[in-house]
């Protein structure tokens, strides 16, 4: 079975979750498109949901496919969130952000009572840091943010190349917000809860890939099978 087939499998499972009158966040990426597609499927067969996207790709797919949509200012919680993630270790904590999406994507997955991780097995590592974690930042005076960003990496004993995310025009990646991203290769993360707490305080810094504490359950396909694993 090829990464695809995995990551749909995962997203099939994620919908036997959903139930009629549930307010929905939509996520963001390649495994989370499979659970828009799907819902769809099941909306057009009369299923009552409605969803909140978590970026303007994941708006326009979902209205593509005829699943009603709503915004965090029409109503005031969301049921369950359901997305992907570049990397999950056994506590839950996650790596978001390869597709630009991370401050929408938190900010719903926040506004959830729960959230749902789908993702081919490739993404479980136990402890985070292979993936490059995305770190979304205000253009303006970058050079201090940058340096205020190392001097956190230093705190948690770590080093590493960080990027500006190039776009497809040769220029700098823009996300929903207007924003930028840079990618820092870390390495092995010994203390991610630490790390996303002196990142989050650094002015410059809109909000960082380390998702900790949000996500209840993984939903991973391998070519085992599919795993659920809850957070402890
Ligand atoms: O965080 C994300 C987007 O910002 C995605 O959830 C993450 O990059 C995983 O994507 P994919 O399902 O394509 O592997």
């Amino acid at each position: 079975m090829n990464m695809d087939e995995l990551k749909r499998q995962a997203a099939a499972k994620a919908l036997e979750h959903v139930q009629g009158g549930m307010k929905l966040g939509l996520g963001t990426g390649s495994t989370a498109k499979h659970f828009v597609d799907l819902l769809g499927e099941r909306v057009k067969g009369g299923l009552k949901i409605i969803g909140v996207p978590t970026s303007e790709a994941t708006r326009i797919q979902a209205e593509a496919c005829g699943v009603p949509l709503t915004t965090l200012d029409e109503i005031d919680h969301l049921d369950l969130t359901v997305d992907g993630a570049d990397e999950a270790d056994p506590d839950l904590n996650l790596i978001k952000g390869g597709g630009g999406a991370l401050l929408r994507e938190k900010i719903v997955a926040a506004a959830s009572d729960r959230m749902i991780v789908i993702a081919d097995d490739s993404k479980w590592v136990p402890k985070l840091g292979r993936f490059p974690l995305p770190i979304e930042v205000i253009p303006f005076g970058l050079g201090a943010t940058r340096r205020a960003i190392e001097s956190v990496f230093a705190q948690c004993g770590l080093t590493g190349e960080m990027v500006v995310r190039p776009g497809k025009d040769g220029h700098a990646f823009v996300t929903d917000g207007g924003h930028w991203i840079l990618d820092a290769k870390l390495g092995t993360i010994t203390d991610a809860p630490r790390l996303g707490t002196l990142l989050g305080a650094i002015p410059g810094v809109v909000e960082h890939g380390l998702f900790i504490g949000l996500a209840n359950t993984i939903v991973l396909a391998g070519s085992d099978g599919i795993r659920v694993v809850e957070r402890p």
